[in-house]
């Protein structure tokens, strides 16, 4: 469904992305790992066309994605949430996740925020405004928004960033379980190796903006490239964020 084939950008001498490839299929939950700085967030900004990248192609159902405006992707099937959250702080919970909607039709949208919001178990809080809620919550509305597109690819920066113990392992539930009704795509960007290991069916790994892993999630903490570039021996595991 996606597909990213030698994807390159270059920001003056720093090679962000060099020579990425990797596909996406239907329903699959991908996740992309690697260290701080190894081109993670840029590829999330390629293919919702923020970069444009220097050399190689993103297709979409075939689709060349670098033809697509970008405030046509979501109507695409293609959404995002933020590492550090993008809602209206004035805005009600409600509305942050009719805010999700603008790309669909009219019809039955007021419907669908609820039955999303009940979903994400933010039914109580959805007439408050975004700005004061706890930060667990905060994360919960922006997947809340990125739903309410009828997502085919959910981009997912961080979903477990500054979340609790247990908010993450009720997160990956969650994002399994929303996956498994909705079938969507997912390509999750997560430090938390136990949540990205744990819940996708397939890893691609960066480090320095190239490919140093594809494969199954089992085999990452087998890979000497992964664990020599980020995960580190056990018990000296510094980069190993947590
Ligand atoms: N707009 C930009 N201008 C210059 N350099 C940039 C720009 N965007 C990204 N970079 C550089 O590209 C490299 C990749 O950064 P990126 O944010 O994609 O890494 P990441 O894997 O998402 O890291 P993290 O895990 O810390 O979020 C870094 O060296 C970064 O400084």
């Amino acid at each position: 469904m996606l597909d990213v084939t030698d994807v390159a950008i270059h920001f003056g001498g720093v090679r962000a992305l060099d020579g990425v490839t990797f596909g996406v299929e239907p329903g699959q939950i991908l996740g992309l790992i690697g260290p701080n700085g190894a081109g993670k967030t840029t590829l999330f900004n390629c293919i919702t066309r923020i970069y444009r990248p220097t050399a190689g192609t993103l297709r979409f159902d075939g689709e060349d994605l670098l033809t697509i405006a970008p405030h046509r992707l979501a109507k695409k099937g293609i959404t995002r949430t933020f590492q550090n959250l993008a809602l209206f702080s004035t805005l009600s919970v409600f509305e942050n996740t009719m805010a999700g909607g603008v790309s669909q039709k009219n019809r039955g949208l007021r419907s669908r925020a609820w039955e999303i919001l009940e979903r994400l178990d933010l039914v109580d809080v959805a007439l408050e405004p975004a700005a004061g809620l706890p930060f667990g919550t905060l994360k919960r509305v922006e997947l809340a928004r990125a739903l309410m597109a009828r997502p085919r690819l959910l981009l997912l920066d961080e979903p477990a960033g500054g979340l609790t113990h247990s908010e993450v392992d009720d997160l990956g539930r969650l994002l399994v379980s929303l996956r498994d009704d909705y079938g969507f795509a997912a390509l999750l960007v997560e430090h938390h190796m136990g949540l990205v290991l744990g819940i996708s069916d397939h890893v691609v790994a960066l480090d320095f903006g190239q490919k140093i892993y594809e494969g199954t999630p089992a085999g990452v903490r087998e890979d000497d490239a992964v664990v020599a570039a980020y995960l580190g021996r056990p018990k000296t595991g510094a980069r190993e964020a947590r």
